[in-house]
């Protein structure tokens, strides 16, 4: 699963867990590489200086994001070289949880939510069965960026700006889910999808029931 930011896809990956599925969460795991301890952390010190590390050894994303999406003058490559630090730790850890998950349950169908699928997919060590995009008009991700995440216009818009386009995304999937549609609705499409690949869905949130 892939979508562009607030489009909708943790609100996706909410119902999919609900479903009994797998979801290997690339923000959550970026977030867990930039705690204290993390290999992350000195790369991003001697790259981005100390102003990037807070008090407790932990990254501050706050600070890092105003770095690589703020436009700093002069510093043209700092998103290209966060990403080349991080994406290959996400990589890892990622295969790590699929790992794990298929320890449990060889048949576990696992859902990887990578918002930068289109712009990594050729470098993942992993292929998907399916790939589904969660998109939204850019002006509503805007709206929810504003209100959720208390980022100004300027920040929701820098984000938008450094990632693929809705259209780059839609061309790299085989179902888009309609992140404007109300909830109930998205998890409606997200149900048809799964039953069209034969995934099978915990008996508790089966569809039917639901409805
Ligand atoms: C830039 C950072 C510090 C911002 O932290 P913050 O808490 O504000 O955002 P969070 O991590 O929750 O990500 C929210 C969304 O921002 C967007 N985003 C994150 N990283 C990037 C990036 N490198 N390029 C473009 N958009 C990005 C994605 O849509 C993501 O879903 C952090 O996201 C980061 O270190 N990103 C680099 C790792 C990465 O590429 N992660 C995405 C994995 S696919
Ligand atoms: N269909 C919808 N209708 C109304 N609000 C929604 C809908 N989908 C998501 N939202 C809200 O929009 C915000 C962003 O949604 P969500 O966190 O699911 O997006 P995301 O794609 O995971 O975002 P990010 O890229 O920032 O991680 C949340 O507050 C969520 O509750």
């Amino acid at each position: 699963m892939t979508g562009g930011i607030a489009a909708g896809k943790s609100t996706v990956s909410q119902h999919l867990r609900e479903c009994g599925i797998a979801v290997i969460d690339y923000d959550e795991l970026t977030h867990i590489l930039q705690e204290p301890g993390s290999p992350a952390i000195m790369l991003l010190e001697q790259r981005f200086g100390p102003d990037v590390i807070d008090a407790d050894g932990r990254v501050d994303r706050a600070a890092l994001a105003a770095r690589v999406f703020g436009g700093a003058q002069g510093d043209n490559t700092a998103l290209a070289d966060l990403n080349a630090i991080m994406h290959p730790l996400i990589d890892q850890l990622a295969a790590e949880a699929e790992r794990h998950v298929l320890a449990v349950n060889p048949n576990a169908v696992i859902v990887h939510d990578i918002p930068l699928y289109a712009d990594v997919h050729e470098h993942l060590p992993v292929t998907f069965d399916h790939v589904m995009t969660v998109e939204a008009p850019v002006s509503t991700r805007v709206q929810r960026m504003m209100r959720t995440r208390a980022m100004s216009r300027e920040q929701a818009l820098a984000r938008i700006v450094n990632q693929a386009t809705s259209e780059q995304r839609e061309q790299l999937a085989d179902a888009v889910i309609d992140g404007n549609a109300a909830i109930p609705d998205m998890d409606c499409q997200v149900d048809q999808l799964l039953r069209s690949w034969h995934v099978p869905m915990a008996a508790t949130h089966a569809p039917s029931e639901r409805l």
